[in-house]
């Protein structure tokens, strides 16, 4: 069994656990908990737990199991909620912050962190994508908040046995530190000084929880210093199983970095947990036992008095007791005693019929006041002066209810043409293979080796990815051609295309070899069926000619029915195993898809970030500046690549980046000078002032377009 196997075990037992990775940017924590982006084998924890659990709960039928799942990001020690729909429309720091309450027995609870049930490993997987895109979505190039935040997927697991009212709950973190170098390495400032700051503060307060858990007579664990320790509070020490993972970087020049890991990690394994299981009694079921408890004690209690007390009094009782009421009422006497004995129910009556007694006083006492009123109002007509003053007021009421009408519907229309805005951009997703990746790709429609609704649950998932990308990123759901046409440029020399390829070249066979195991399996269920046939028909005619030959039936075996049976085990033996290998192809194609999804927003948003910045640049350089340098914007100097590069670059895509296609197409810095040198003498270009930008995005883009398909051929008969 491996360690992942063995831990989830004990959560699947009911202990908490929390797996972390440690160490320092890019030394490869998120490789190890999420997973690498470019192949199916490169899964991570995650993604291998969430099988693993999913796997086992299957097999186990004697449990009822529920699935939650949250995903938290923390940074700038303030707390998300990846899985939050509103990501969609606002951007990280306006959403709802994830703040944590204790409760009087010290119990950790994130307020604004959604839990969402999950039953199918498919559906899991799909959150922790979700989650994923989100946070990748929030990041901007001056903000890779995947390197400087800290990732807890978190996986909640309840289980109780069928009629039982004790029920588990377990969690099982699932956390990807920040990177753990120190502020004085990095050399940064700003921003990122602050954010190191945090980090190095947070790790600081993590080191110092798992110092005091190591230090045997401590009372005191500072787990409030920080969010993280705080929230991973139940899961750190004490009743948990932890295990760490420490990252290194091989590199020479990280050899302080890496010692500095390996002590932490050492300090780490110095921990003794004793873990116990977290049982509590579902309320329903208590419900019903406090109720039997109820009637046993009625029992005793009648035994005792030697009454039999039935659930309701009889009417004469209810009579009697009214009359001792009304007496004790009227009796004069302030010593007077209602005495109706230890009965519950005959104290109950009692006081329910005095209550009566009492409300039906005052409102006798309200309607003589009512008819007084009425008496006069007849008595005295009213003045002109004050019908008028009530007519302005019924008026004015009329106006505002006038009012809120309108607004009322004016919100119904609102509401309805949301509605349908939203059933369009449904129908658009229907269409929008539209989007920038040509429509027939293999990876774009989701297999068919699902069930219907699960289908159905797929595309809006992919539908609303795509929305949100769009919303997101600013990218329209329709590009302008030029726009579409740099990004197929952009696309064609992003260095991640070839890993999108390969990618799309292992789905394309592993779905037609999906497609021929899918036919292979049903010729088995049908050849099953047909061997099945022919042993009933067998069976039949040997019945048959046992009958018409008055042959009582042998015992001795047919050897035809016992060759044709042994033909449906062997049938069903492949059945079996062909639909093992469909099942796991399907995780493995679902994984595939979930990569490409992933390439390709971040592709989008690269191509987004981009865009943007030469939009910027054109209108900062034109129109003055371009009227006496028009191919300014798009001949760019060596220092103005680097700076692109540099604002793009991440820690991980470094080489990527770097050969981010230029908007002109990819020519040396050199060369590029010198063509621009040259096409200022030779071309006589129209100054870029007679081609102002209009502040719409849209026609802006266009104009874009057109300048540099423009310039593209100037360049193109430059270099000729
Ligand atoms: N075991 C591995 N095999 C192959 N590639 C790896 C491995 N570990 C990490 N990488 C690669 O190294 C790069 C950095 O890894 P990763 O992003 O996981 O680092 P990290 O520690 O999470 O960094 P950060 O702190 O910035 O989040 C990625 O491109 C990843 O694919």
């Amino acid at each position: 069994m491996s360690h992942i196997e063995a831990f989830t075990f004990s959560v699947l037992a009911g202990y908490n656990g929390t797996i972390f990775a440690y160490g320092q940017t890019g030394s490869g924590k998120t490789f190890t908990i999420t997973g690498g982006a470019e192949r199916y084998s490169d899964r991570g924890i995650i993604p291998r737990t969430l099988s693993y659990i999913f796997e086992q709960l299957q097999k186990d039928s004697g449990k009822i199991y529920t699935t939650h799942i949250s995903y938290l990001e923390i940074y700038n020690e303030c707390g998300y909620d990846l899985l939050d729909p509103r990501h969609e429309a606002s951007t990280l720091e306006d959403l709802p912050k994830v703040t944590i309450l204790e409760d009087p027995d010290q119990n950790i609870h994130l307020k604004n962190l959604s839990l969402h049930q999950a039953t199918t490993e498919e559906e899991a997987l799909n959150l922790l994508f979700l989650g994923d895109t989100n946070r990748m979505i929030a990041e901007t190039p001056m903000n890779q908040a995947s390197t400087r935040s800290h990732c807890i997927f978190t996986i909640h697991l309840s289980s109780k046995e069928p009629g039982s009212a004790t029920v588990r709950h377990a969690k099982l973190h699932l956390v990807d530190l920040a990177g753990s170098e120190r502020v004085a390495k990095t050399g940064v400032g700003g921003q990122l000084l602050t954010e190191a700051k945090y980090i190095n503060l947070s790790l600081h307060y993590l080191e110092q929880v798992i110092i005091a858990l190591s230090e045997k007579h401590r009372s005191h664990i500072p787990y409030r210093n920080s969010m993280m320790t705080s929230v991973l509070r139940d899961s750190l020490g004490g009743n948990c199983m932890t295990t760490m993972i420490a990252t290194l970087s091989l590199e020479k020049r990280n050899i302080d970095e890496s010692i500095s890991t390996c002590r932490f990690a050492q300090r780490v394994a110095l921990i003794k947990n004793e873990a116990v299981l977290n049982e509590e009694v579902d309320p329903r079921l208590m419900i019903i036992r406090l109720q039997k408890e109820i009637q046993e004690l009625k029992d005793e209690l009648a035994l005792v008095t030697g009454e039999q007390r039935t659930e309701a009094l009889t009417e004469a009782e209810l009579l009697q007791l009214e009359k001792l009421t009304t007496s004790f009422l009227e009796d004069q006497d302030p010593e007077s005693r209602l005495e109706v004995g230890t009965d519950m129910r005959k104290i109950h009556h009692c006081f329910h019929h005095l209550k009566k007694l009492l409300n039906d006083k005052k409102i006798h006492g309200k309607s003589t006041v009512s008819s007084e009123i009425k008496e006069q109002d007849c008595q005295e007509p009213l003045k002109e002066e004050e019908y008028k003053k009530l007519r302005d007021l019924l008026q004015q009421r009329d106006n505002e209810i006038n009012i809120l009408v309108n607004m009322l519907k004016k919100e119904k229309k609102k509401a309805q043409d949301a509605l349908h805005l939203s059933s369009m951009n449904r129908n658009e997703f229907r269409h929008s293979q539209s989007s920038p990746f040509p429509a027939g790709n293999p990876e774009g429609p989701r297999m068919s080796l699902s069930s219907a609704p699960t289908q159905a649950q797929d595309v809006s998932a992919l539908g609303c990815r795509s929305s949100l990308l769009h919303r997101k990123t600013g990218m329209r759901e329709e590009m302008s051609l030029g726009r579409q046409e740099a990004f197929e440029i952009f696309k064609r020399d992003h260095a991640d295309i070839v890993t999108i390829e390969d990618n799309k070249q292992t789905l394309k066979q592993r779905f037609y070899e999906a497609k021929a195991l899918g036919e292979s399996i049903n010729e088995a269920r049908s050849k099953i069926g047909r061997l099945k046939e022919e042993i009933t028909q067998r069976h039949m005619q040997q019945v048959a000619l046992g009958i018409s030959e008055n042959i009582a039936a042998s015992s001795k075996p047919d050897p035809v029915e016992e060759k044709l049976r042994s033909q449906v085990e062997e049938e069903k033996r492949r059945y079996k195993a062909m639909f093992t290998r469909l099942k796991a192809l399907k995780v493995e194609i679902e994984h595939l898809q979930f990569l490409m999804e992933k390439a390709k927003v971040k592709l989008q948003k690269e191509f987004e970030a981009w865009w943007a910045e030469e939009a910027t640049s054109l209108q900062v350089n034109s129109p003055a500046v371009n009227a006496l340098n028009p191919m300014k914007p798009f001949l760019q100097t060596p220092e103005a690549q680097h700076e692109r590069a540099q604002c793009l670059s991440d820690k991980s895509d470094v080489s990527a980046r770097k050969i981010l296609p230029s908007p002109c197409p990819v020519l040396h810095s050199q060369q590029q000078s010198r063509t621009g040198a040259f096409l200022e003498d030779s071309i006589p270009a129209r100054p870029m002032s007679s081609i102002p930008l209009t502040g719409d995005s849209q026609t802006d883009s266009d104009i874009l377009a057109f300048i540099k398909a423009r310039q593209s051929i100037l360049e193109k008969k430059c270099l000729q």
